[in-house]
């Protein structure tokens, strides 16, 4: 792909994507350019990447062909009147933001806008995030191929109707935080009994990234997956019996439910 690819904010999310991107070597460090509204954020980023940056937010939006709009939900009212008449004319322009609505960007921009609105996560920055994606009218299909093959470059990327799209965070835009602490809590549970400390987390890590493989890659059903594990009057069925009694999968969902009544707080 020969096309130029800006960022507008250089947060943890654009980061993790940039890393992805590279790595993937799909996309060469000379397409990309970023900026921020901090010289430390950018002395930072350019320690990891070789890539050029920028305070100036104009200065993307003019050079870029797919701009990713990388600041938070408010942040995106002040950035888009700064860059809306320097977009080049074809830009495709990417939200990552939770909550931006197509229509909202059509609305802003003010203008025929090519718009994505899309949510990526984290695990994107080791080439294994998981994104969705809606696109509005005015972006081509060969554009829309390449919006797919950008976040296909550091992971997994699906396009889903838009009014989907608040409850994507929940399910794959925020969980990897609740994965996180689940992992935390099983290596705080082998350290209880006496399991050092980084061999714990290692344990831990590598049985979700394993179970979340026999997912995806078995295509069996996860509940015959548990099943598989629980040997009959053994060990694991006490635990899920705990896990059960203590309300896991309905704390699960009210979390899940909690995070996407944030979600339609978040939109401009
Ligand atoms: N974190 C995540 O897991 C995910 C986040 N998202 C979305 O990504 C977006 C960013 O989140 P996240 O990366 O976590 O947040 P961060 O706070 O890490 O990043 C926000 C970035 O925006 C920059 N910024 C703020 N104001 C301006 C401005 N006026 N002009 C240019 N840059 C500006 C900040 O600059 P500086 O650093 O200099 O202050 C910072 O680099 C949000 O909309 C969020 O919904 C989506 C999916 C997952
Ligand atoms: O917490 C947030 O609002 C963002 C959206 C998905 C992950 N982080």
């Amino acid at each position: 792909m020969k096309q130029k690819i800006g960022f507008i904010g250089s947060g943890k999310m654009a980061q993790a994507i940039m890393k992805g991107i590279l790595s993937s070597g799909t996309i060469s460090a000379e397409q990309i350019m970023v900026s921020a509204k901090t010289e430390q954020t950018l002395k930072t980023v350019n320690n990891h990447f070789p890539i050029k940056t920028t305070m100036n937010n104009k200065e993307v939006a003019c050079w870029s062909d797919f701009l990713f709009l990388a600041v938070k939900p408010d942040i995106h009212r002040e950035v888009i009147q700064e860059i809306k008449d320097d977009i080049k004319d074809d830009a495709v322009i990417i939200t990552i933001a939770a909550g931006i609505t197509l229509q909202w960007l059509e609305s802003e921009f003010d203008q025929q806008v090519k718009a994505v609105r899309s949510m990526p996560n984290t695990p994107s920055f080791v080439g294994e995030g998981m994104s969705a994606l809606s696109v509005n009218s005015r972006v081509s299909n060969e554009e829309q191929d390449n919006v797919l093959a950008i976040f296909r470059s550091f992971g997994q990327a699906e396009i889903i109707q838009e009014e989907l799209m608040d409850s994507i965070p929940a399910v794959s835009g925020s969980s990897p935080a609740y994965v996180f602490m689940f992992i935390e809590a099983l290596a705080d549970g082998g350290v209880k009994n006496g399991i050092p400390r980084e061999q714990a987390y290692k344990f831990a890590a590598q049985a979700v990234l394993g179970a979340a493989k026999m997912v995806l890659e078995t295509g069996l059903h996860p509940g015959e997956l548990k099943d598989q594990v629980c040997t009959p009057g053994g060990a694991t069925i006490e635990a899920v019996s705990a896990l059960e009694e203590h309300g896991f999968r309905a704390a699960v969902l009210k979390a899940m439910e909690q995070c996407t009544e944030r979600i339609k707080t978040l939109k401009a």
